[in-house]
């Protein structure tokens, strides 16, 4: 599993989500980083309200995220435009506060320069009024002596000015190269505008671009609620295909209309088949399936777009156990027929570590542990993995009797200091340097 080789599919950088309630800002989702690798399954765990299900949806821009970046098979996806103008604000003020550095650093230099000529005068005058005696007493070699040493002292004053003069030449051209580097309002606008068109256009107005669509789908918990009840299976399997045909120019679309009925259909029937239903299925409608196989209607409508990743939000939370491993062996099965990578999103530990190559621990809009999913089941570092993992109830009764909930107390946790350190290879725990070392000791 551990390969250096491995091709990131999907960057999430410092991702935040904050919504606004009245008075208040949530921030479900606070500065969340990690990667996933293609061909993988990484399991976002977490208790309810910890972030994970808006950390899905910001992914695939359900939300115009509040900050950070997102990236998809090396493609930015998601940037928040208001972010790129504060980071070049931000950007603009350290230039202003670099320049006026600079400025007082002239300053400074003029003041030596100054200081230089003060001190020179200071001493030539005391050797001036030695000279005016010395003409009275006619003593022309003492004279000579100290009209050498007055050219001497104007000799070493001027070597030194000549420096400083030079420096504050250097540091004006630095001042006058920062105020280049800071731009103008209007040059602002221009900036903000390439990088805006550098962007797939959907970032900006939350319309998805066609590529992004058909490559990342959606597998949702409720599959009774994300199923629309008045169409048919058929319908509903071939969703994303017919959105896809419908955004195509009419004369494409008259063109094509035979070969798309045709190929709809029989794609539609493929995975009817894949995902364990049967044919005559396709005319039903969703409450007329169980739980478990309206899970497998939804399954196939993210399939039919030939998607290489998929994002499934509890996609087993709702069902009966029994059906549970059903649901999952098939989403196994299909990983690896259609080469897909999960983002599997679960309160629920059991079933994910089963599944999860890699894993991501949230908690309070932080992601506090992520990487490999064994390191972390077997060596966990974050006060609240090791809270969550010991809740998991394990099929052994001895070890129930005694199982404990680790108890968690989130007021010891500085989670706005220090960053994610790696603490193993592929194995990353938010906090400070000391937290962690703390923890590992533990
Ligand atoms: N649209 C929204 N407006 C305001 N607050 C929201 C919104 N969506 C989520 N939240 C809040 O953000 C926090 C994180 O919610 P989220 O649903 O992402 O958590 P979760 O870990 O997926 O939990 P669950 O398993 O219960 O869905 C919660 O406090 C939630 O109330």
């Amino acid at each position: 599993m551990a390969n250096d080789k491995r091709e990131v599919i999907l960057e999430v950088k410092n991702l935040k989500q904050h919504f606004k309630t009245g008075k208040k800002t949530v921030k479900a989702v606070d500065d969340v980083s990690f990667e996933i690798y293609k061909g993988e399954t990484f399991g976002l765990v977490g208790e309810s309200g910890s972030g994970k299900t808006t950390t899905g949806r910001s992914i695939i821009k359900l939300y115009n995220i509040t900050d950070g970046e997102v990236f998809f098979k090396g493609k930015r996806t998601s940037v928040n435009p208001k972010s790129i103008q504060s980071r070049i604000k931000k950007l603009q003020v350290g230039i202003t506060r670099e320049v006026e550095r600079k400025l007082s650093l002239v300053e400074e230099l003029e003041q030596k320069i100054y200081d230089l000529r003060i001190a020179r005068n200071a001493k030539v005058r005391d050797l001036k009024e030695e000279i005016e005696l010395l003409k009275e007493r006619k003593s022309n070699r003492k004279l000579n002596k100290i009209n050498d040493k007055i050219e001497e002292i104007d000799s070493e004053m001027n070597q030194k000015i000549v420096k400083l003069e030079d420096r504050i030449i250097k540091v004006q051209e630095e001042i006058e190269q920062d105020k280049a580097r800071n731009l103008n309002n209007s040059d602002l606008e221009k900036l903000i505008e390439e990088l805006k068109t550098d962007l797939p256009k959907a970032t900006l107005d939350n319309k998805v671009t066609e590529e992004f669509t058909m490559d990342l789908q959606m597998i949702f918990q409720d599959p009774m609620a994300s199923l629309n009840p008045r169409m048919t299976v058929r319908n509903i399997i071939a969703e994303g295909l017919d959105i896809s045909y419908k955004r195509k120019p009419r004369a494409e679309r008259q063109k094509l209309a035979e070969s798309y009925k045709e190929k709809r259909e029989e794609k539609i029937e493929k995975l009817i088949n894949i995902v364990g239903l049967d044919k005559e299925h396709l005319n039903r409608y969703p409450h007329e399936f169980s739980g478990g196989q309206r899970q497998r209607i939804g399954i196939a409508r993210a399939l039919i777009t030939n998607p290489d990743f998929i994002i499934a939000d509890e996609p087993i939370s709702a069902l009966d156990v029994s059906i549970q491993a059903q649901v999952v062996n098939l989403m196994n099965k299909l990983k690896d027929e259609f080469g897909l990578t999960y983002l599997f999103i679960a309160h629920d530990l059991s079933m994910v570590r089963f599944i999860s190559d890699r894993l991501g621990v949230m908690h309070l809009g932080k992601l506090v542990e992520y990487g490999d999913a064994d390191k972390i089941y077997n060596n966990p570092v974050h006060p609240y993995t090791k809270s969550l993992l010991s809740a998991i109830p394990l099929p052994d009764p001895d070890y129930e009797q005694g199982r404990r909930r680790i108890k968690y107390d989130k007021t010891y946790i500085a989670y706005n200091a220090g960053g994610y350190h790696e603490v193993s290879k592929d194995h990353f725990v938010l906090g400070t340097k000391e937290e962690v070392e703390a923890w590992k000791a533990e």
